[in-house]
């Protein structure tokens, strides 16, 4: 059974444990950094993303994190877990773990629209998709080895560079369990590549 741990320091954590059980995956709250040893997968969970960096780092998590991507293992962040993941903030000097060759806006859909819903095609996932969007960001360039997976008013809103995905919105707070299957397929595959290889 494939194990999907959630970075529980601050957001959105209940929520994504609830989707990983709906998958038939077994489900666990990362604390501490030597957890990420039991898990095949990590979900980057949304919040606030500059208080869950200050998190990351007065928790040791910040070399772990990226190690655990390093080993090929899959990484999904979602909304401030996107931000968490990007190489480039705008507007801000420095990015925080760096994982995907992409820049990003925050809260980039601006105050009155801070919070909607839109059916969205998303690449390999389906047609639509609910996607709930609060203070969501998007990304604004991403490189040539990110592929889009979806986009809203012509924003990129999803993407995934090889065992790194994610999205601009909350997958987890609707009952469509596609897009964390989706996940759970690539935590799958790279358990069968880790295996092939040993
Ligand atoms: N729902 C969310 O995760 C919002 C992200 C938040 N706006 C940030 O910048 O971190």
């Amino acid at each position: 059974m494939n194990t999907i741990g959630v970075l529980a320091l601050q957001g959105a954590v209940r929520e994504h444990i609830r989707s990983i059980e709906a998958t038939g995956a077994r489900a666990v709250e990362i604390k501490r950094k030597e957890q990420l040893a039991e898990i095949d997968g990590l979900i980057l969970p949304g919040g606030e993303s500059t208080t869950m960096r200050r998190l990351i780092d007065s928790y040791d998590f910040f070399d772990a994190i990226r190690e655990f991507g390093r080993q090929g293992k899959p990484v999904f962040g979602t909304c401030a877990g996107l931000i968490l993941m990007a190489q480039e903030i705008e507007g801000q000097e420095k990015a925080h773990l760096g994982l995907m060759n992409m820049k990003v806006a925050r809260n980039a859909f601006g105050r009155q629209v801070a919070s909607f819903e839109a059916d969205l095609p998303v690449m390999h996932v389906g047609d639509n998709f609910n996607a709930v969007f609060i203070r969501a960001p998007y990304i604004l360039e991403a490189g040539p080895e990110v592929e889009v997976l979806a986009s809203y008013q012509e924003r990129i809103v999803a993407a995934k560079q090889g065992q790194y995905l994610c999205t601009a919105f909350h997958p987890e707070l609707t009952d469509d369990n596609r897009f964390i299957e989706y996940f759970a397929q690539m935590v799958e595959q790279s358990k069968m590549k880790a295996r092939t290889v040993v």
